[in-house]
């Protein structure tokens, strides 16, 4: 079985990776996406949403790192492609998920599901522009609306020459409402010749089964569930006990404390919030903290109240 780590925009940042590859059972993770628009992006930008780029493409840990790409001109997704794998991306994935209709004059994420040739034409022109041996791999929903494209939109990343699909199996409509609709996954299996991943409302190892058997997908990729359980992945393929609070506070903080003692990043403490919001579903302890700390601006504020 083979587990990735879900790009979530907001709260998996290199830090989050680092420390969830070092509790264990992550075999791949996807950054957060880099939004393409209209022109080739410097170099540091893919730098700052894949700083393991400085370490051969791989968190400290050891588990190698995709660059996501967001966008909808094929060409500047190409360009950017071949660029982030220059830079050591191990592979590149293709966001068909983002639930925004339309960012910064462009269309992308989950409103090209509605537009099954333009997928294709993406993942055509950002596979021929990748090297053979580098993976092209796309994210998708079921669809917008409703799931009438589902098979179309699979069957096009498929045919435009896609090494493996990851499916979050609800639509943009859906949105995070459960349940996730593992059986479609099966379905568009049955109609699609590459590697699936099945993706959404995972939250536990019975989950993880029942996905694997509603899907028939022996892989998933994980995403809020190991946001609220850092070792759901060790959970799930080592059957290990559920980490106990006081090991989750020590990654608390260390994660707090990040904009203090590394580099600054200026958006830590939403950053914090929200994983605290995704902790509260599992640790009463962290439920309360993120009542204490919510109000509070200052990353020195909030780790003082984490530490407390
Ligand atoms: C806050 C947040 C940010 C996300 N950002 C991204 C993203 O950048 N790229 C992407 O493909 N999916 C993104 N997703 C979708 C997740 O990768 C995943 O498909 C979804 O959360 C369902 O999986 P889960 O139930 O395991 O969380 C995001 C989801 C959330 C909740």
């Amino acid at each position: 079985m083979h587990i990735t780590l879900a790009p979530m925009e907001g709260v998996v940042d290199h830090l989050m990776r680092d420390m969830l590859t070092q509790v264990g059972g992550f075999d791949l993770c996807v950054t957060e996406f880099v939004r393409i628009v209209d022109q080739l992006m410097p170099k540091r930008v893919f730098y700052r949403m894949c700083p393991e780029l400085h370490n051969q493409g791989f968190t400290p840990s050891g588990v190698p790192v995709k660059v996501q790409l967001l966008g909808q001109h094929a060409d500047w997704l190409a360009e950017n492609a071949f660029r982030a794998i220059e830079l050591g991306s191990h592979g590149v994935d293709l966001n068909f998920g983002c639930p925004a209709k339309t960012v910064n004059k462009s269309k992308g994420g989950a409103v090209l599901l509605r537009e099954p040739e333009t997928i294709y034409q993406i993942v055509r022109a950002v596979r021929q522009a990748v090297p053979k041996d580098q993976a092209v791999s796309a994210k998708m929903r079921l669809g917008f609306d409703d799931t009438s494209l589902a098979i179309a939109n699979a069957q096009a990343i498929a045919e435009a020459g896609a090494d493996s699909l990851v499916i979050h199996a609800r639509t943009k409509v859906d949105g995070y409402k459960p349940p996730a609709y593992w059986d479609w996954i099966a379905k568009i299996k049955q109609q699609v010749d590459i590697p699936i991943v099945a993706n959404g409302e995972i939250w536990n190892e019975h989950d993880a089964f029942n996905c694997q058997q509603q899907s028939e997908c022996e892989n998933v990729m994980l995403g809020r569930g190991a946001l609220a359980m850092p070792n759901l992945a060790q959970v799930i393929k080592n059957t290990e006990q559920h980490m106990p609070w006081e090991q989750v506070k020590a990654l608390l903080v260390r994660y707090s404390g990040y904009e203090l003692f590394g580099d600054k990043g200026k958006y830590y403490p939403n950053r914090v919030k929200q994983w605290l919001g995704y902790l509260s579903r599992q640790y009463p302890q962290a439920e309360a903290l993120f009542m204490r700390i919510r109000a509070l601006k200052s990353a020195e504020d909030i780790l003082r109240h984490i530490q407390s």
